[in-house]
């Protein structure tokens, strides 16, 4: 059934698990999350950035909405990265049921004028709100504390920021950023900083940047003809414990991007003669179910539903 993120996020703070938030830009990246969710007995959060949107437009929305409202588990369609009022009030008319709005590159009053705007509307249609505090960004081991200070989020400042705005989730900066490349080895979590956060605000927490970039997908792209560098993500062992203190919604895409090229490359080396879309975009549908039934394992919300 198609739900706001608070009925999904709320639950999922209070149990102390994740909710993996995955993004989609086509049908089957869409199938793959939900059905998968079916499969597991798990709430999940199919979330569109403004480039999904621009992409699929109304009509990769009308087909999450169609799949999420028939679906047999509280399934959100989520705006990630809203990047101002307009866009997120747009996407409400759209049929999303929960936008993010990003103010976080601006100042703090900025950042709380802005997020305080798209609260008030969003809530007089009873659409729940992401906002953000802090700068994402790997923090690489030679970074001094002080400058790691500036980027990551404070925890006094995250309680005044959800006072005074009315967010119903905050992402927070705690060492994850987008993409393959989230640090040397081990990419840097921290977690006092999460814990301290979560002990002084209740409400759910967010981890952008959290694919697991999982060697065993790099090393098949590699094997298929794909290209990439040094490719790290977060450990699952970081997530697990994150979502212990108060890290309720897991922002999902290098992953899913990694899974269905892993897919289309495998089919079109090894079978040259092959041009049927199903039996190109079909196995990538699966190579992807499996990176989702993996992280939902991961973030302990498998039977929440
Ligand atoms: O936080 C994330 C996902 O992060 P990741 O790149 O680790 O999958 N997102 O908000 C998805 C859009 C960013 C482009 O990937
Ligand atoms: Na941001
Ligand atoms: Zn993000």
């Amino acid at each position: 059934m198609l739900v706001t993120g608070n009925d999904i996020l709320v639950p999922a703070r209070a149990g102390k698990y994740g909710v993996g938030a995955f993004n989609t830009n086509n049908m089957e990246i869409t199938q793959a999350i939900i059905h998968t969710a079916e499969k597991l007995r798990s709430p999940v959060i199919v979330q569109m950035s403004e480039g999904a949107i621009k992409y699929g437009g109304q009509d990769l929305a009308n087909i999450v909405i169609d799949i999420a409202t028939r679906a047999t588990v509280p399934v959100a369609l989520h705006l990630d990265h809203g990047s101002s009022y307009e866009n997120a009030l747009k996407a409400i008319k759209m049929g999303f049921t929960s936008v993010m709005i990003d103010a976080s590159h601006h100042s703090f009053e900025e950042n709380v004028r802005e997020t305080r705007r798209v609260v008030e509307a969003a809530h007089a249609m009873g659409i729940s709100v992401e906002s953000e505090l802090g700068r994402l960004g790997g923090i690489e081991e030679h970074v001094v504390v002080d400058e790691k200070d500036a980027f990551l989020t404070d925890p006094g400042e995250a309680v005044q920021f959800v006072e005074e705005t009315g967010t119903d989730y905050l992402a927070i900066a705690i060492g994850t950023s987008h993409g393959a490349y989230k640090g040397k080895g081990r990419p840097y979590i921290d977690q006092a900083r999460i814990e301290r956060i979560g002990e002084l605000v209740s409400i759910p927490l967010v981890a952008h940047g959290s694919s697991g970039v999982p060697a065993e997908i790099v090393g098949r792209f590699r094997d298929s003809g794909g290209e990439i560098g040094d490719a790290a993500g977060i450990a699952d062992e970081d997530l697990r414990l994150a979502c212990q203190h108060g890290i309720a919604k897991v922002n999902v895409d290098t992953d899913l991007r990694l899974a269905m090229t892993v897919g289309v490359r495998e089919v079109l080396t090894k079978n040259p003669k092959e041009f049927d879309p199903r039996k190109v975009f079909g196995p990538a549908r699966e190579v992807m179910a499996g990176i989702v039934e993996h992280k939902m394992g991961v973030l302990g919300s498998v039977g929440k539903a």
